[in-house]
């Protein structure tokens, strides 16, 4: 590890006194009870000792020692892949290291009560980052809101930037710019709050020669005032002879770490680039001689360049390196750590506003997400639950008088669902097993004299029972058809009864009566039985299409990284996320209550506000599983799979659309568990019964909602939490 003392670099336009001490002296930090008076370690930007980072087996840091001073440019040069971007993430707090120490400005980031992640670091990742649906001015407002700059000075910070970076006008729309004017905005965002630490990750690619020089120019002015230090990664290595500072890295760690012009002398080499291609095979050398079979090397080879070093002595260190038990401890009393994890409102507003400007600039998208639980119910309600209509039914009657009672009979089946055609016996048995035909109802040549004498007479033959008898015969393959054929004719031959017998009819009637229903109707049909689960589903699911993709591709385009190192915390992501997602659900609910209820008139005995209220509860746990989904998964594709995988099964064994008593256990204490099955039967108990909170049935739906909202929050926010440190 690197423990020489500070080299020349050092001297040259360091501070008396840090930008932190500056900070702690204005009380905008609190002051480090445990930590003795500031050692000269701490006049450094950043200090990174015995730093490793691995992506599962890949080590890609290994044993990193490095130090920006304060008040300079620090450039860090590597190939592609040596894991520059890594050790960024590192420092402003985005990954874990695995192993080793990290002090940005003064405290390791992240630290409970320093502005880093925050206010402090001005962060311009290797990925644009930016809001494609914004205008420049929308991501610098968004940024400057984020910092809490006011808006008079984020105007003047953008006027600048704007005539600086030469950024086209104001209010044009990200998409719309080209590659490198989009870089720029990136890097107006990083500039904007006018950081003590700039963090850019190169941001001269795809950049003209000119604005390249400016920005060069620019880094080196803002570093003059020895308050500002920059760490800037590129792949030209020749303009990083204008940093004080430059790190070669390669496998994961430094070959060397020197003023541009120290590292060239000691090199005896014309330019940077070849001075920092001796020190590559000089490298390559010792890993060959170490470990011949490792040529080529792995990322993991920074024990041989520890071991090399006096051989080839290629490494300048800068700083004091110290060893751990040097390191200056920390500790912030409860108030400072309280005020970390609180969520700010400041963020959250900015974050909501940055969502409903988003959601403002794809009118399509918003209207097409209000609609939709509207056109899912009215397809329901017009499609499932109700009777079949046109069921062609053959009729094979033997009887040939008009007035036969067979005629009469049939006269009151219901003709809207059922079509009769009449036929001789054998062309409606083919008919039938032709499957042309859903049944074939068949009366026997002496129906109606038979019919009479079994009403009138106690005892009559078996030849008069079945010749009084109308015969049926059924395609059972399609229940609900059947079902429902088998009513149709119940209910004619009733009519039948009751027409010609009048007072009479009790005589062939069941002796069964069905009275008016406690609760429901007599005409309840299964479409009634369905809706209320299908609001719940339908309010469920969309709610979690909504959430489960918003966070991948904000990660997956960096966003999500960039405002955490802005100093927004994963709950402030989740909160503003819910609370923007309430109002897109509030509108979705409105508009599918008004259709249930006034378009299809699906009775409601009992308290709307309950209704709502359990809807509401159901579409945030759709929220909160969004945000599980979308915190735990990286891929959009594979995200759309869990969301979608989840939904039919959960559907199918929720009672949802069949009752839940049908369910065989052990699977029905799964289907109990689950978040819309006692939800359902709540709502049902207060749509149909009229019931309130007073009973359990509707209680228990309410708690277990509640129950999984709870659930699925903590779960996202630690997944959360653990995926973005
Ligand atoms: N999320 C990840 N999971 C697994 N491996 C990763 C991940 N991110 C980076 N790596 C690997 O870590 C190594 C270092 O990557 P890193 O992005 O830090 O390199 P870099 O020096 O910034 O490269 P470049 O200059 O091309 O941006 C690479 O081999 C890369 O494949």
């Amino acid at each position: 590890m690197a423990a020489e003392p500070v080299g020349p670099v050092m001297t040259t336009g360091a501070p008396e006194s840090t930008e932190m001490e500056d900070l702690l002296n204005k009380g905008n930090m609190t002051v480090d009870l445990e930590a003795p008076a500031v050692p000269a370690v701490e006049r450094m930007a950043i200090r990174c000792r015995d730093v490793c980072r691995s992506y599962g087996k890949l080590k890609v840091i290994s044993n990193m020692d490095l130090t920006v001073p304060q008040g300079q440019i620090y450039g860090l040069l590597g190939p592609s892949g040596c894991g520059k971007t890594t050790l960024l993430k590192c420092i402003v707090g985005t990954l874990k290291i695995s192993q080793g120490y990290i002090s940005v400005l003064g405290k390791p980031p992240a630290f409970p009560g320093h502005e880093v992640p925050g206010r402090m670091v001005g962060y311009m990742p290797q990925d644009l980052a930016l809001y494609n649906e914004f205008t420049i001015s929308d991501t610098l407002t968004f940024f400057g809101h984020i910092h809490g700059l006011t808006s008079k000075e984020t105007q003047a910070r953008m006027d600048f930037l704007v005539e600086f970076l030469d950024l086209p006008q104001k209010c044009s729309l990200v998409r719309n710019l080209s590659g490198g004017q989009r870089r720029r905005v990136s890097l107006g965002a990083a500039l904007l709050q006018n950081p003590q630490l700039l963090i850019l990750d190169e941001p001269t690619v795809g950049v003209d020669p000119v604005l390249r020089a400016k920005i060069w120019q620019h880094l080196v002015e803002i570093v003059k005032t020895g308050k500002v230090s920059v760490i800037i990664t590129t792949h030209y290595i020749e303009e990083a002879r204008q940093a004080n500072v430059v790190g070669l890295m390669r496998y994961g760690h430094l070959l060397a770490e020197g003023p541009p012009e120290e590292v060239i002398k000691q090199h005896n080499a014309p330019t940077l680039e070849h001075a920092f291609l001796q020190l590559c095979e000089t490298s390559d050398l010792i890993e060959s001689k170490r470990c011949p079979s490792q040529q080529g090397g792995v990322l993991d080879s920074s024990q041989s360049f520890e071991s090399g070093r006096e051989e080839s002595q290629p490494i300048l260190s800068l700083g004091p390196g110290g060893s751990p038990e040097d390191l200056p401890k920390y500790a912030a009393d409860w108030k400072v750590q309280a005020r970390h994890v609180l969520p700010k409102w400041r963020n959250i507003s900015a974050l909501m506003i940055k969502t409903l400007i988003r959601m403002k600039r794809m009118p399509g998208s918003l209207c097409f997400q209000f609609l939709l639980p509207v056109i899912q119910i009215s397809l329901m309600c017009l499609c499932i639950g109700g009777d079949p209509k046109g069921i062609q039914v053959a009729v094979v009657n033997n009887e040939t008088s008009t007035s036969a009672y067979s005629q009469s009979l049939l006269a009151f089946l219901d003709n809207s669902s059922i079509e009769q055609v009449p036929l001789s016996h054998a062309d409606a048995f083919t008919g039938i097993y032709n499957g042309e035909y859903w049944g074939v109802i068949g009366f026997g040549k002496n129906f109606t004299s038979y019919l009479t004498m079994r009403m009138f007479n106690p005892h009559v033959s078996k030849d008069v029972v079945d010749g009084g008898s109308v015969y049926v015969w059924l395609d059972l393959t399609n229940q609900q058809i059947a079902l429902m054929l088998q009513k149709k004719v119940h209910q004619a031959f009733q009519a039948f009864v009751d027409n010609k017998l009048r007072s009479m009819a009790y005589l062939v009637a069941l002796p069964i009566k069905i009275e008016e229903p406690i609760y429901g109707s007599l005409n309840t049909d299964f479409t009634t039985f369905i809706t209320p689960g299908a609001m719940l589903s339908i309010t469920f699911y969309l709610a979690v299409g909504l959430t489960a993709l918003s966070f991948v591709l904000e990660r997956k385009e960096g966003l999500l990284d960039r405002c955490w190192v802005a100093g927004v915390s994963s709950l402030e992501t989740m909160l503003a996320h819910l609370l923007c997602q309430l109002f897109v659900i509030s509108v979705q609910i409105i508009l599918l209550l008004l259709f249930v209820l006034l378009v299809f008139k699906i009775p409601n005995e009992g308290s709307l506000v309950l209704v709502v209220a359990l809807i509401v509860m159901q579409g945030v746990t759709g929220i909160a599983f969004g945000l599980v989904i979308s915190a735990a998964i990286d891929d959009e594709q594979n995200a759309n799979q869990a969301a979608l995988g989840c939904f039919y099964p959960n559907l199918v064994i929720s009672g949802v659309i069949w009752p839940v008593e049908c369910i065989p256990y052990p699977l029905r204490y799964l289907s109990l568990a689950l978040p819309q099955t006692y939800a359902s039967e709540a709502l049902r108990c207060i749509m149909y019964r009229g019931w309130g909170l007073g009973r359990m049935m509707v209680w228990r739906g309410f708690a277990v909602s509640l129950g999984w909202n709870t659930f699925f929050f903590l779960l996202a926010t630690i997944i959360l939490k653990l995926r973005t440190r």
